[in-house]
């Protein structure tokens, strides 16, 4: 069976509290978009586990498509062993997800090749366990989202009628690092009266709480944003802790922009 795990972007970020446990509360809206993965997995002799595409940083065992395996096998033993290739296309360490879609992809995946019969609410019960950013995924829709961003609550959100352009610089950034940078607050406005508005008006008002430290750290990402609105675009944010940054343009007007040859620029129109 193969599987392809897309991608996700966040549309406003607040990071509004330090949790004991170490995690923050934050609210956000997800939004998916087909930037995608491709992950097959076949019956075998033994579990095993390769990649290919862009290269994924760490140890294979530690890869999320093996953690969701190895969540699943300890509730249903019966589980045969896999063979499981990734492909790894969506950009990593840049704020988009594909980790935590891998992951979410893998238990569905498990889920309906061996027909567990697991209800929604299970899979985003397991999800829970392999990454704040995973039970997203599961739903797979737009979503207003708090808590550390696993309590989701899906959003009528239709952005169909516009063009996208996210810009990856190739700079790796980490999520525990960016989080560590912020001093929580309360959000200056309500993020979701805001998300039902005219993408037109978010421009002045919609803000993703971790730009001020990740474009201090790494100028050239916050010139990607000024690049993206200068040619055109209604909103442009970085997403998640970064380092992507994504314009919405009127659908099909997404002016031809000259990046550095070492980004990587993904169009959905
Ligand atoms: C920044 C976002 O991309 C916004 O969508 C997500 O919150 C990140 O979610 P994620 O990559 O699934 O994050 P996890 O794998 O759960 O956590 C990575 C690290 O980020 C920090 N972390 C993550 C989520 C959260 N709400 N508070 C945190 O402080 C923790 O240090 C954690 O060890
Ligand atoms: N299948 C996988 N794909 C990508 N990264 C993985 C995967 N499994 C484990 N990882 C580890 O997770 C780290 C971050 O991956 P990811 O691409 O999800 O981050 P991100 O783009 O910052 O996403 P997020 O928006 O969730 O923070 C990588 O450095 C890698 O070591």
């Amino acid at each position: 069976m193969i599987l392809f795990p897309n991608c996700k972007i966040n549309l406003g970020l607040h990071v509004t509290n330090k949790r004991p446990d170490g995690f923050h509360d934050l609210e956000t809206v997800f939004y998916p978009l087909p930037v995608n993965d491709a992950l097959e997995a076949i019956t075998h002799s033994e579990l095993q586990f390769e990649s290919s595409g862009i290269p994924v940083p760490g140890n294979a065992a530690d890869n999320l498509c093996l953690k969701a395996f190895h969540l699943l096998k300890q509730d249903f033993p019966q589980l045969p062993a896999l063979h499981i290739h990734l492909h790894k296309h969506i950009p990593i360490g840049a704020g988009l997800g594909g980790g935590s879609a891998d992951a979410a992809f893998m238990l569905r995946l498990i889920d309906q090749k061996f027909q567990l019969g697991l209800t929604e609410a299970a899979l985003l019960v397991y999800a829970a366990q392999l990454g704040s950013d995973c039970p997203f995924f599961i739903i797979n829709k737009p979503c207003f989202a708090t808590g550390r961003g696993e309590i989701i609550e899906p959003l009528t959100l239709d952005l169909s009628g516009y063009s996208f352009m996210l810009v990856h610089p190739g700079i790796h950034v980490n999520t525990g690092w960016a989080f560590k940078q912020l001093t929580p607050k309360a959000p200056a406005y309500a993020l979701k009266e805001i998300i039902g508005q005219p993408v037109t008006t978010w421009k002045d008002v919609l803000v993703n709480d971790f730009e001020e430290a990740v474009f201090a750290a790494h100028p050239a990402i916050g010139k990607i944003k000024e690049q993206l609105y200068a040619a055109g675009a209604v909103y442009s944010a970085m997403s998640g802790s970064g380092s992507a940054v994504l314009g919405i343009f009127p659908k099909n007007k997404i002016a031809d922009i000259l990046w550095d040859a070492s980004y990587r620029v993904f169009t959905i129109r």
